[in-house]
């Protein structure tokens, strides 16, 4: 690192943690969240759910392998702010294009380094998010960043989710296949025609359903089921995203008018807290969320356990599910619900990323699920 500017963080529970700069000059602030995954930092900072969360990651060494042109999972780095422990002076990767440190500032992203990570993580979990600050550059007071800090009105009741959206609808063709060949497929047998609601989703899921023979069509958050329905798709497929998901209406009213009409649905962590809401039930804040690529969830139905990728602050709130709603997965960390399906529309989510990146790949059976419910 050449500049050494300092930073420093305040938390709303009064607590300043001091650094250096590691990328622009500036002030931010957000919810901040400790995310404990060990790889996968750059699909992490350009997963748009992360929007307004200021993000602590526990691995120690953050930039190792630069930065690259596959891994974003949107066009740009989505969070509010980063915390790290260590930035290493030199980086390597066949892959790399950039170093991480000259990619937060062309991101032009406030971060942090140099300060106790793990102190700070224990005080996350211990008290819960906190809403934060971020204060980086020549000028930056603890009183300013503390008041800051207590100003962010939280993440509660914010609808995120048309705000990330994107404005007019588009078709996506690219699979897995292609992004590591860089050569487009001649293969492609497209069965199904999936549309696919814009919450903020990460890439990943559009080529998972890609590689299972979709053709996508990617709509605004705020389409109305009516507008789906006219281009006549096999299935729906409902993004994750930021925010709260209860005051996403719009959402909610087209998830229910899909159900009504018995068309094949999905939905993926934001996605499934609509389905849950749409289907009747309540959603709640979490302490501290899950945010992570190590979490174990148990499949219900068959007793099996995944190692999964986390990334949420609210849960569908079991005790609150009606009737026609099965209970399909909960983590085995601390028993919150993971995944639902109703008994009488064709229609299933799953809270944690099966899609992965960063992660590890034992949901994916779930986008096969997706698939046969369109066939059947
Ligand atoms: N990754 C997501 O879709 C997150 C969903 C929601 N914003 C939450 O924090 O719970």
């Amino acid at each position: 690192m050449t500049s050494a500017k300092p930073a420093l963080l305040a938390l709303a529970d009064g607590s300043v943690f001091h650094g250096i700069s590691i990328g622009v000059d500036g002030q931010t602030v957000g919810e901040v969240v400790f995310n404990t995954a060990m790889t996968g930092y750059q699909e992490i900072l350009t997963d748009p759910s992360y929007r307004e969360q200021i993000v602590t990651l526990t691995y120690p060494h953050i930039g190792n392998v630069g930065t690259n042109d596959e891994d974003a999972e949107s066009e740009k780095v989505q969070l509010a702010g980063l915390v790290l422990r260590e930035v290493p002076r030199r980086h390597s990767n066949f892959r790399s294009t950039q170093d991480f440190s000259e990619y937060l500032k062309a991101q032009k992203v406030v971060a942090i380094a140099g300060l106790d990570t793990r102190r700070l993580t224990r005080l996350l979990r211990d008290k819960g998010a906190q809403n934060g600050c971020i204060l980086a550059g020549k000028k930056i007071s603890e009183k300013t960043a503390l008041k800051l800090a207590r100003e962010f009105p939280g993440l509660k009741g914010m609808d995120l989710a048309k705000v990330v959206s994107v404005t007019k609808s588009y078709p996506w063709t690219t699979g897995s296949w292609e992004l590591a060949t860089n050569r487009e497929t001649t293969l492609k047998d497209e069965k199904f025609h999936v549309v696919v609601y814009d919450f903020g989703i990460k890439r990943n899921i559009l080529r998972m359903l890609v590689d299972r023979g979709c053709r996508i069509t990617v709509v605004p958050a705020q389409t109305k089921a009516s507008e789906v329905l006219k281009l006549k798709p096999d299935g729906v497929m409902l993004s994750n995203g930021p925010g709260d998901p209860e005051p996403c209406d719009y959402a909610i009213a087209a998830a229910r008018e899909f159900i009504a009409r018995k068309l094949p649905l999905f939905g993926i962590c934001l996605g499934h807290q609509i389905l849950g809401l749409a289907a009747g039930a309540k959603t709640l804040k979490m302490k501290f969320g899950h945010h992570g690529a190590n979490h174990p969830v148990q499949d219900l139905e068959n007793g099996t356990v995944m190692i999964t990728s986390q990334n949420h602050g609210f849960a569908v709130d079991e005790a609150t599910l009606p009737a026609n709603v099965v209970v399909t997965h909960r983590s085995l960390f601390d028993g919150s619900n993971q995944g639902i399906r109703l008994t009488d529309a064709p229609a299933f989510s799953f809270q944690g990323h099966p899609e992965a990146s960063p992660g590890p790949h034992d949901v994916g059976v779930l986008f096969d699920r997706f698939i046969k419910m369109m066939a059947a």
